[in-house]
């Protein structure tokens, strides 16, 4: 096994003496399931969660910050070599977070009349099948499985207050919690916004509306939760969660929060998408300015551009900036968010960054200077390096949320490109999930 890189699930932290049932078993790596723990590693630390264990979140909690932070340093550096097979200078120390819990502005919960139950519990509860309400977060692999979440570390309070606000009115009231096998039962979800500006929005999406029992609860929550700033429900006949083509309708306040990144502010509706992390994002897009290297006379292209927030944050360094994004609603906001902050040299385009990214797309808007490329987990679609590659920036700055797929692409570009920078930034605190962003120069 030396020198293989097995990839185990269960909660398994170096140093762990453990059985591993594998799965998958590769030449140059394997797969596997944590079976029984032998000794414990000396670095593991107490976990501060209650749900820790079962819940899918902060899952790497057992570990003290700073050794997260160098496994995620060691896991990009390690795709660089061994996806990429690539060459690249030394990477700089990953930006942790100041802010390890409650660092999350957006949660959602889901209310289900399936509680996922432990072993104990059931027993406890003396019955072949209990079954119970929950509000919380999906066990993971199990679609119809809710973990009742009593405190959150993830989001600043009022989270679990709202949380638990709503919980105990439901319950008392005996309110409907969603079967998601059976699709009925009328509470569904409830959707969390907190700013760091202090507004709170909650989104309250239900299965049908029942006027007097919708009043009632909305009601109860404003008068014993302060702070709320907007307050929205969602009526979500469908089978599935996404609100994407629903109308939310305001019930209180304003409808939207802002968020602040520097001094720019951005609108964020119930549909809007924003960076999670509002305190690391501002970290990560600085990097990104910084390593765009603008003077005020680039031509910057933001491809994958969401709501146009890099795009709008690097636009006073920049001559112009071009964003593009798949889905309309985003650039409706990145136009908005844009005209909001005085920016009047950023335009915004909807649709497929393969279509959109043509020779008179680029003739028209003018050759880059610089491309800041920001994909999904999937990384970019082979036709776009191509066209990066034939396009050929003097700068391309990378960021991504996988650095496994960003060392795939890397190597296609590298036919032209060199690495000049490296820097991880940690976006979500005891969670294996790492940014990075990466500075190419062209060669020639
Ligand atoms: C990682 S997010 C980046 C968002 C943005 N740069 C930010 O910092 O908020 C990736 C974005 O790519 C968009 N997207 C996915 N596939 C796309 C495609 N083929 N063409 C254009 N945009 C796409 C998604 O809708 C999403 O907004």
């Amino acid at each position: 096994m030396d020198g293989k890189v097995i990839f185990i699930e269960g909660g398994v932290v170096p140093g762990d003496v453990v059985d591993v049932r594998l799965s998958k078993n590769k030449k140059d790596w394997a797969e596997g399931k944590a079976q029984l723990f032998h000794t414990y590693s000396p670095q593991r630390v107490e976990p501060f969660c209650e749900h820790f264990g079962l819940c899918g979140g902060c899952k790497w909690q057992m570990l003290p910050y700073e050794k997260q932070a160098e496994y995620k340093q060691q896991q990009v550096e390690d795709h660089l070599r061994r996806i990429g097979h690539l060459e690249f200078p030394d990477m700089y120390p990953i930006l942790g977070a100041s802010k390890t819990r409650r660092y999350r502005n957006k949660l959602e919960f889901t209310f289900s009349n399936k509680a996922y139950l432990t072993d104990d519990e059931i027993r406890a509860a003396g019955e072949e099948w209990p079954k119970r309400n929950a509000l919380g977060f999906h066990i993971p692999r199990l679609f119809d499985k809710v973990l009742d979440i009593r405190t959150c570390h993830l989001q600043e309070e009022p989270a679990n207050l709202i949380k638990n606000t709503v919980r105990e009115w439901a319950e008392k009231h005996s309110l409907s919690f969603y079967d998601i096998r059976r699709q009925e039962g009328w509470l569904r979800n409830l959707v969390l916004r907190i700013c760091t500006t202090g507004e709170v929005m909650v989104n309250l999406v239900i299965h049908y509306e029942d006027k007097a029992a919708r009043i009632a609860l909305l009601d109860h929550l404003l008068a014993t939760v302060p702070g709320i700033t907007t307050l929205l429900y969602t009526i979500n006949p469908k089978k599935n969660d996404s609100i994407f083509d629903l109308e939310p309708k305001v019930y209180a306040g304003k409808g939207y929060v802002e968020e602040k990144l520097e001094d720019f502010t951005f609108k964020i509706g119930p549909k809007s998408f924003f960076q999670t992390n509002t305190y690391q994002g501002e970290v990560l897009y600085k990097v990104t300015r910084d390593f765009a290297g603008l003077t005020g006379s680039e031509v910057v292209y933001d491809l994958y551009c969401g709501t146009g927030s890099i795009g709008i944050f690097v636009s006073r360094q920049a001559k112009k900036v071009i964003g593009i994004e798949l889905i309309r609603e985003a650039i409706d906001d990145a136009k908005e968010n844009a005209a909001a902050n005085a920016v009047n040299n950023a335009t915004f385009f909807a649709g497929d960054v393969i279509d959109i990214c043509d020779d008179a797309f680029f003739a028209e808007h003018g050759a880059p200077d610089v491309i800041i490329t920001d994909p999904p987990r999937a990384g970019m679609h082979e036709k776009l390096t191509a066209k990066l590659l034939e396009v050929a920036a003097p700068r391309i700055v990378y960021v991504s949320c996988n650095p496994a797929t960003q060392a795939r692409d890397l190597a296609l570009l590298n036919e032209k490109y060199t690495i000049e920078k490296i820097q991880p930034v940690d976006m979500f605190p005891h969670t294996h999930h790492i940014e990075n962003v990466v500075l190419l120069k062209r060669r020639y």
